[in-house]
């Protein structure tokens, strides 16, 4: 049974005359990896904000851990962590420091979480001791702003734009951590970016949107069979294409779409031969390409052309 733990219905916030989230409708499952992807402006850091209390909605409803209204919002506010943008770290102190401040100020009781949190994300004494956090690099700046999140065991974590910035490495770093978290402690994780890319085989659900509009939400797989690389066929005889193609090509990974183009996922490196064989079986070849997405290039397609240059 899927347990729900933020819905928002219809939420919409305004700032003057910009739309910056237009009646946003979204569920987020407990257990699992959400990427929220959109360029700069498409109204990531706002939602995040609605949900952890920085900010209010113009109109709408969230619901957190099923419950909505002001002070039932902010008692639930306290089973999410975040971290938005770039960490609030005092540079002097060292990571232990840092975190000692924060367990202080929220009144955590247990000393042994700073040790914990720290290993679990991977900032250890060996690098850390006694360095202050003004000679950390961005990386582990990072972690010890999701170690900050971290600190109170959240049920939900949301990280606004966490790997803004970092090399591919440090990317690397950061996925392998995220999806510690989420099989070690069960955390649900919110990861917003503007790079689809980046995102790729960190979260298993990504949701879409574009000035401030819910475009598409869709899981791992389903980005991946829409990228996947294919020949794209049309043909005068959909039902004898397919009958060539099954009996003489022994093809039997393709897709009919609605209108009559038949995807091609094996062969790929044999065109010639596609064609030669239906040209045999009198059936007329009227289109042959090779298509696929990269996921920036699907990405771009969905929120409404290559118009829309990605900013890196
Ligand atoms: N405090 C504010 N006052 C006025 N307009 C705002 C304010 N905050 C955000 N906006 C506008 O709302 C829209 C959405 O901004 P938001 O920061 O949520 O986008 P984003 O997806 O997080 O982008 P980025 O990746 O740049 O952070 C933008 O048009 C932005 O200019």
């Amino acid at each position: 049974m899927s347990d729900i733990i933020l819905t928002t219905n219809n939420l919409t916030k305004k700032y003057n005359h910009t739309l910056a989230l237009d009646n946003i409708n979204l569920n987020i499952e407990r257990g699992r990896m959400y990427g929220f992807i959109g360029q700069n402006g498409a109204g990531k850091t706002t939602l995040i904000r609605l949900i952890v209390g920085l900010s209010f909605p113009t109109s709408g409803e969230l619901y957190l851990f099923g419950k909505t209204g002001k002070q039932a919002l902010q008692e639930q506010r306290k089973r999410i962590g975040c971290m938005v943008e770039t960490p609030a770290l005092y540079p002097n102190m060292t990571a232990v420091q840092n975190l000692e401040v924060q367990r202080i100020q929220r009144g955590i009781p247990d000393r042994h979480v700073i040790r914990e949190t720290l290993e679990l994300v991977g900032l250890d004494d060996y690098l850390t001791g006694r360095k202050a956090v003004r000679n950390f690099s961005l990386g582990m700046r990072q972690r010890l702003g999701i170690a900050i999140a971290l600190l109170h065991d959240p049920e939900l974590l949301i990280l606004d734009e966490p790997i803004n910035g970092l090399d591919p490495m440090g990317i690397a770093e950061m996925r392998i951590l995220l999806k510690r978290l989420n099989a070690e402690r069960g955390t649900t994780i919110l990861i917003s970016s503007h790079i689809l890319n980046e995102l790729y085989q960190t979260v298993s659900q990504y949701i879409l949107i574009n000035q401030g509009v819910l475009i598409e939400e869709l899981t791992q797989s389903q980005l991946n069979e829409k990228c996947k690389r294919h020949i794209a066929l049309q043909t005068n005889h959909v039902e004898n294409a397919l009958l060539a193609l099954e009996n003489r090509l022994h093809i039997k990974d393709y897709q009919v779409m609605p209108d009559g183009t038949i995807k091609l996922y094996d062969h790929l490196d044999d065109m010639e031969g596609i064609s030669s064989t239906l040209m045999k079986e009198g059936v007329l070849i009227t289109g042959m390409t090779m298509a696929g997405d990269t996921l920036e290039s699907y990405f771009l397609h969905r929120i409404g052309g290559e118009k829309h240059a990605l900013s890196h």
